[in-house]
């Protein structure tokens, strides 16, 4: 079992830098980045991770295949392979809707562009000159001067729904799930496992990833209150068919969604039950942790990712993750 950790740049990178740091000293083989335009910009949060650190892999977690070109995305991913010394991974997924209806960008065939998008980067990334006319991306004679230390970076995509599932299973080296609960990945792996066959793969060619809602304490009640607002968010942004699948009160989901929207977080995150929080985290002692984690570990995830918040302390988290629940 591997393990990664997710920051969203929403605070100076200096400090990210340091969380990263300790995570790497602690064990985390992977650090993933969140790309949202409103928050820090990805690349330069990564290139000072990179500069900051010499071990541990890092990349978008995710980015999205609509902001930017293709080839300024395989440009940014070459820089930083080059600069970290061959460490680059890249997280892609489709991006979300309500994003691209801030910035005015149409959210076109999402399967279809992130398989397209994904084709062309790897060509480029291996340094081939690229003329593509496909349903969505065209280039023509694109090609790169940089060259990353290794040619076949790892792509892993960022999916939740069944066909994004299959797609990640076909086109990618992992999938990132913005889940915590067996249940979702008792969905989620036959999905992958069909889009891995159908491009010739085996499932265990792919690294299946829990993007974790994560918070761990010696405390477990404290550990579980840092948890709420997160869940919250979940809670809120989750579509039916999930909610559904857990059997959470959707009368609290629909109060939980109206008091987020008029800015009522007491109501929103006093709303948030049990049953919303066993879903959408893995919160606890680092022993209740081990436990969810090893879970997960029997269903088929290979890799877990200690996503926000981490815990109420994000170092002591992160030291009590390394010192108590990542295996020797
Ligand atoms: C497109 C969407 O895929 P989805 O995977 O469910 O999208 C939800 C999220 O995965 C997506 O919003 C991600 O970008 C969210 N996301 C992040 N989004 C961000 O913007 N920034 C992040 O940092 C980020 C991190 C992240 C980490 C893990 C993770 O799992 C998701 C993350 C969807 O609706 N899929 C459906 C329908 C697909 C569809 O649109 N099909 C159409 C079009 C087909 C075609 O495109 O050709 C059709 O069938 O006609 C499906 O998979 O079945």
């Amino acid at each position: 079992m591997k393990f990664g950790i997710e920051f969203v740049p929403n605070e100076p990178i200096q400090k990210l830098c340091y969380y990263v740091k300790l995570a790497e000293d602690n064990g985390f083989e992977f650090c993933w980045i969140t790309d949202h335009y409103n928050n820090r910009n990805v690349y330069m949060a990564l290139t000072m991770i990179a500069l900051n650190t010499n071990k541990i892999k890092l990349g978008p977690g995710v980015t999205n295949p609509y902001v930017r070109n293709p080839a300024i995305t395989a440009s940014a991913i070459a820089t930083l392979d080059e600069l970290s010394g061959g460490r680059a991974v890249l997280g892609i997924g489709p991006g979300d809707k309500a994003t691209f209806d801030t910035l005015g960008i149409e959210w076109v065939k999402p399967v279809t562009t992130l398989k397209e998008t994904v084709e062309v980067i790897r060509k480029l990334l291996a340094g081939e000159r690229v003329s593509y006319d496909g349903k969505v991306v065209k280039l023509a004679g694109a090609a790169l001067n940089v060259k990353p230390i290794n040619k076949d970076v790892p792509v892993y995509i960022g999916a939740q729904g069944p066909k994004m599932l299959e797609t990640a299973g076909a086109i990618g080296d992992g999938v990132l799930i913005n889940a915590s609960n067996p249940k979702d990945f008792e969905a989620a792996i036959p999905l992958i496992k069909k889009g891995a066959e159908s491009a010739g793969k085996k499932l265990e060619d792919v690294d299946i990833a829990a993007y974790a809602c994560m918070s761990v304490d010696k405390k477990s009640e404290k550990a579980k209150q840092a948890a709420v607002p997160v869940v919250a968010f979940i809670v809120a942004g989750s579509p039916e068919v999930v909610l559904k699948r857990h059997n959470i009160d959707m009368e609290k989901v629909e109060k939980i969604r109206e008091a987020l929207k008029k800015g009522d977080f007491g109501t929103a995150f006093g709303t948030v039950d049990d049953a919303m929080l066993e879903a959408f985290s893995i919160y606890g002692t680092p022993e209740e942790v081990v436990e969810k984690c090893k879970k997960l570990l029997e269903i088929g995830v290979t890799q877990i990712v200690a996503g926000s918040p981490i815990g109420p302390d994000k170092e002591k988290a992160i030291k009590l993750i390394g010192k108590k629940v990542i295996p020797e």
